[in-house]
């Protein structure tokens, strides 16, 4: 890795100042989404799409008017798929799909083939459905529905946290645990593979690898991690994780963290976020419950230790007295609502500045209430896919923690 890389790519913490971002911008992925297919594709409801997009503008804008970069997936997809090698390889990953057979298999390849980066891109993001591709005579293709996915459209890529997450100047490329959404990797791993942007990064993590994915990653501060385990994270994925940035001098330290295995709670960043480099919201019937292994490397392996109270956990790792929470003291029944709507996933843009959904009125005021800069960004469409501010964006480049 080169000095020149790390200028313009690392990230050390949740909350040093926010400079690159890597974004998703919704599109025709979205208009795929019927009652039949939404829990599949691990949508609660029906977007508006059109809306969506404007939701997503303005929380672009809202970044870049503190002066973030942000960078967008399908452009940087559609540069990378200029290269040849680039695009036999996102080619080859969709032919290999069994459920194709060889027939449809060879008459994908050269519909593929024919299309121009731009529209490889959109395909690649939207999906394919049967009825739009004419070419098809063989026997799997006349079997399957019209409505069917020759190649399944990929909603989830909204949340682009999930499918890779920067640990330090290395990227995770994520190993995602539900089928739906596998193939965002594959986009992930092509960009950093091959556009020139990020020409001599290497990978620390990969999707062939255990399971883990960028929403259940916090780089609590240089050095340690907190890696969520539950309905997307395994257990092995964190060792596995814990061992890669071990050999690479990424972190001394990781905190393997369960949580519910349950949609609310999908991903740790569903239930805590942080807002400055001692204070984190948190979803308040969690805060004093979760739990956390702190894992260390000790000679050539891992030392686990036995499990502790979260928040004493990632004081004394971060070598803090203690790690503030901010007390959302909200009832229950509110509680409840506003996790669900993502409250508690916020995106630090600097220390003590965080972009949250508008609609979680009262976490919001608490924020503030701890002296919080709220940037409220509105999320009724986006958030049908559950996630918030925190979900949709990939940090590239941070400053270090002040
Ligand atoms: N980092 C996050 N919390 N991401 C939210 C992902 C939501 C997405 N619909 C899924 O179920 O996978």
């Amino acid at each position: 890795m080169t000095e020149t890389t790390e200028r313009t790519h690392r990230v050390t913490s949740e909350v040093g100042r926010l400079r690159t971002v890597l974004l998703h911008r919704p599109g025709a992925e979205l208009k795929r989404l019927t009652p039949r297919n939404s829990d599949q594709l691990l949508f609660d409801a029906i977007p508006w799409v059109g809306r969506a997009q404007e939701e997503h503008d303005a929380f672009a804008e809202a970044l870049r008017e503190r002066g973030v970069e942000v960078l967008y997936v399908t452009e940087l997809l559609q540069d990378a798929l200029e290269y040849e090698e680039t695009r036999d390889e996102a080619i080859a990953e969709i032919v290999a799909d069994p459920r194709l057979g060889d027939q449809l298999g060879r008459v994908v390849e050269g519909y593929l083939r024919d299309q121009d980066p731009e529209h490889l891109a959109h395909t690649l993001i939207a999906g394919l459905a049967h009825e739009e591709l004419k070419a098809g005579h063989g026997l799997v293709y006349r079997l399957m529905d019209r409505l069917d996915f020759i190649i399944d459209p990929l909603p989830g890529l909204l949340f682009t946290r999930d499918s890779s997450a920067w640990i330090g100047g290395r990227v995770a490329v994520a190993s995602l645990a539900m089928p739906a959404r596998r193939r965002e990797s594959t986009l992930a791993g092509l960009i950093y593979a091959h556009h020139p942007r990020f020409s001599g990064v290497r990978p620390v993590y990969g999707p062939s690898l255990e399971s883990v994915e960028g929403g259940d990653v916090l780089l609590l501060s240089p050095g340690v991690l907190a890696v969520g385990t539950g309905e997307r994270t395994t257990p092995a994925g964190v060792e596995r994780l814990a061992r890669q940035v071990f050999e690479a001098n990424l972190a001394h330290t990781v905190l393997a963290v369960p949580i519910a295995q349950e949609r609310a709670t999908m991903h740790l960043d569903t239930v805590c976020t942080m807002v400055d480099v001692d204070t984190v919201v948190m979803y308040p019937p969690v805060a004093h419950s979760l739990t956390a292994y702190t894992v260390t490397a000790a000679n050539g392996d891992l030392a686990v230790s036995e499990p502790r109270p979260f928040l004493k956990a990632a004081a004394d790792a971060m070598g803090l007295d203690h790690l503030k929470v901010i007390d959302t003291g909200l009832d229950p029944v509110t509680a409840e609502r506003e996790q669900w709507d993502d409250g508690n996933n916020t995106l630090a843009v600097a220390p003590r500045l965080a972009v949250a959904y508008e609609r979680n009125i009262e976490t919001n005021a608490q924020l503030e209430a701890a002296g919080i800069e709220v940037i409220r960004i509105s999320g009724s469409e986006l958030g049908t896919g559950r996630g918030g501010p925190r979900c949709m964006s990939c940090p590239i480049l941070r400053d270090p923690p002040a």
